[in-house]
């Protein structure tokens, strides 16, 4: 089967809540490494992912950003079916732990009695055969310092200081902006998407073009290439994977269609242009560009939100290097 197929019965469909708007179920598995039953040991914890999905995308910039590539393995999904028990599959990708097809054994095998929803991103604990967390904003703060007694000294975040992805002393800002970034424009995105009346479609476009209004503002109070000063910190981490999607997916397929970054937002567009071809040591040889896959997250996008025909545009799906 390829991947997207769209059989619109079924669980996996049913984004909307009964009064048409789209809420975002809480995540279920929520243990934490370092923890007495999970110790932070190489090559004991898997990280499952599919390139269309921005939560994932996160978990797989800081795992290279953090060098943890060695540490952790990664896993992915390629494909998805839509139906009861169904969801995200290995379609051309191989399940190298089991030989399953569909993420839901991996769900089954931590919990059989488990009903909830079947996500990504996903780490899987390879020793005790059980999933640690599928939340991604935890995920990636473990990834932060968990591991760092196994890695070099210069990929500690205590030696960065400052210049660490969650430094202390910003971490109140960024946890300010980490909030209504996450229900405006990462989830903000969805609500419009997955609005199932004109309504609730209504009652959310302008809060997400008001928010991006407010980043190209904050953007513009300095001359600093990113959102908290001269260094990548965990609020261009969470934003980067909306933005980079939103000219070519959110913006047609998911209706988001007031504005355009590349047209409209200029600072915007730098910062993500400057993250996106950045292949420096700072992005540890281009975490953000390696991990960003149009096609997929077009295709998934279209799928999901209608006939499954992908646009041809905008072209270039992405602007050049920042002059
Ligand atoms: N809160 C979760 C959300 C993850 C999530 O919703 N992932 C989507 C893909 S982008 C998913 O797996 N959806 C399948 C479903 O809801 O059935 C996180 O941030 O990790």
């Amino acid at each position: 089967m390829s991947q997207f197929n769209v059989h619109k019965e079924g669980d996996v469909m049913r984004q909307a809540d009964g009064d048409g708007h789209f809420r975002r179920a809480q995540s279920t598995f929520r243990h934490q490494i370092p923890s007495p039953q999970f110790a932070p040991e190489k090559d004991r914890y898997a990280l499952l992912w599919h390139r269309g999905c921005p939560w994932a995308h996160r978990t797989v910039i800081v795992r290279q950003i953090k060098g943890l590539e060695d540490m952790i393995q990664l896993i992915e999904l390629d494909g998805m079916e839509f139906g009861p028990g169904k969801g995200w599959t290995f379609e051309k990708t191989k399940d190298p732990l089991y030989g399953f097809k569909y993420l839901r054994e991996f769900y089954n095998k931590a919990d059989p009695e488990y009903v909830g929803r079947v996500t990504v991103p996903m780490l899987w604990d390879k020793k005790n055969e059980t999933i640690v967390n599928n939340e991604s904003s935890e995920i990636i703060r473990m990834f932060y310092s968990a591991f760092d007694k196994l890695l070099p000294d210069h990929l500690r975040e205590e030696t960065k200081g400052d210049a660490g992805l969650y430094p202390p002393l910003l971490r109140p800002s960024i946890d300010a902006m980490n909030e209504w970034v996450y229900n405006e424009i990462n989830n903000g995105v969805y609500k419009i998407g997955f609005a199932a009346s004109q309504a609730t479609y209504n009652a959310n476009i302008g809060p997400l073009f008001a928010a991006l209004d407010r980043l190209e503002a904050h953007l513009g109070k300095s001359s600093d290439p990113y959102l908290f000063g001269a260094h990548i910190t965990e609020a261009d981490i969470r934003l980067f994977p909306t933005i980079v999607r939103f000219d070519s997916a959110y913006h047609t397929l998911f209706k988001c269609n007031l504005k355009m970054i590349r047209h409209d937002y200029p600072l915007i567009d730098r910062w993500l242009r400057t993250l996106y071809w950045d292949e420096s040591e700072r992005t540890r040889g281009g975490a953000f560009k390696t991990s960003t896959d149009f096609d997929s997250f077009r295709r998934g996008y279209a799928a999901v939100s209608g006939s499954g025909i992908v646009p041809g545009g905008p072209l270039p799906l992405i602007l050049g290097p920042p002059s």
